[in-house]
């Protein structure tokens, strides 16, 4: 798998405390990270330990209180302005009177594309998410599978070399959430996108990564990394061959090992 890219994301020492009426809550802390163009990177660990938080750093909707973190060689803050990313939230997020295809066509009306172009692109990110021809459905009359695959393409719609996903799929059931895994690495690997992935799931951050950032909370930092060298070929069966349940025993041996139970 290959990770030679360009360097998308540099933390160092970053740390976050949220100032709240019951004191300081230490969200991250000491945080090192180094994310490289075209890797598929998962955050997992307790609830609770950052990993949200970590994520809306990199996205410039939080300011770390220390340490620093640059995105695209940026401040977060400039590669915000320069859309350097698209952001997909846990719940589809779309807007229930606009239809599908005016609600991935969002982002292109603020940033003031002409409508050929908005058409363009909109279809363009209807077929890479498998929703052509539902342009015209609301997002009511769409599965909750489907329309996390529109937000998807809304996230996809101007075209950011950077997804960031927060448990995209964690409210979906099983099933659609194998498909939706499969079809989210078959369109890294035709995109070669660079993804950060919040996750919630040992075997789907399996699945997925390149690279598994094993968290642990009080405060959030980074527990251990663990490399996931399964090869770009990943049917749903490498999930129960030897290699994949040796990466998630590692991954769950190091959530175990950075949990504190007080
Ligand atoms: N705006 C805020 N003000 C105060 N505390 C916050 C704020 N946002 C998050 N926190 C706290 O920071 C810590 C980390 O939260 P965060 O949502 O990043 O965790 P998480 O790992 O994403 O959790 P989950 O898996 O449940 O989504 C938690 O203790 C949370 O309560």
């Amino acid at each position: 798998m290959t990770t030679a890219g360009q360097s998308v994301i540099e933390a160092k020492g970053l740390g976050l405390t949220f100032r709240t009426a019951d004191g300081p809550v230490h969200a991250l802390k000491d945080v090192d990270l180094s994310v490289r163009e075209g890797e598929f990177i998962s955050f997992i660990g307790p609830s609770g330990c950052g990993k949200t938080t970590l994520l809306r750093v990199i996205a410039d909707l939080e300011r770390p209180t220390a340490g620093a973190i640059s995105v695209n060689g940026m401040t977060p803050e400039a590669a915000r302005q320069a859309r350097a990313y698209g952001y997909v939230f846990q719940a589809a997020a779309l807007y229930p009177w606009r239809t599908i295809e005016r609600n991935v066509s969002l982002p292109l009306e603020i940033m003031g594309h002409d409508k050929a172009e908005r058409k363009r692109r909109v279809e363009a990110g209807l077929e890479l998410v498998g929703l052509a021809g539902f342009g015209r459905k609301f997002p009511w009359q769409l599965s909750g599978g489907m329309q996390q695959r529109a937000s998807i393409a809304r996230a996809l719609a101007f075209d950011p070399q950077l997804l960031l996903m927060d448990e995209p799929f964690g409210a979906l059931d099983e099933i659609v959430r194998d498909r939706l895994n499969e079809e989210l690495l078959k369109l890294w690997w035709k995109t070669r996108k660079t993804v950060i992935f919040v996750t919630h799931s040992i075997p789907e951050a399996v699945f997925l990564s390149t690279r598994i950032v094993v968290m642990s909370p009080r405060p959030g930092r980074i527990h251990e990394i663990v490399d996931c060298n399964l090869g770009t070929e990943r049917p749903l069966e490498i999930r129960e061959t030897p290699r994949f349940l040796e990466i998630a025993h590692r991954v769950r041996e190091g959530l175990r090992a950075g949990h504190s139970y007080d």
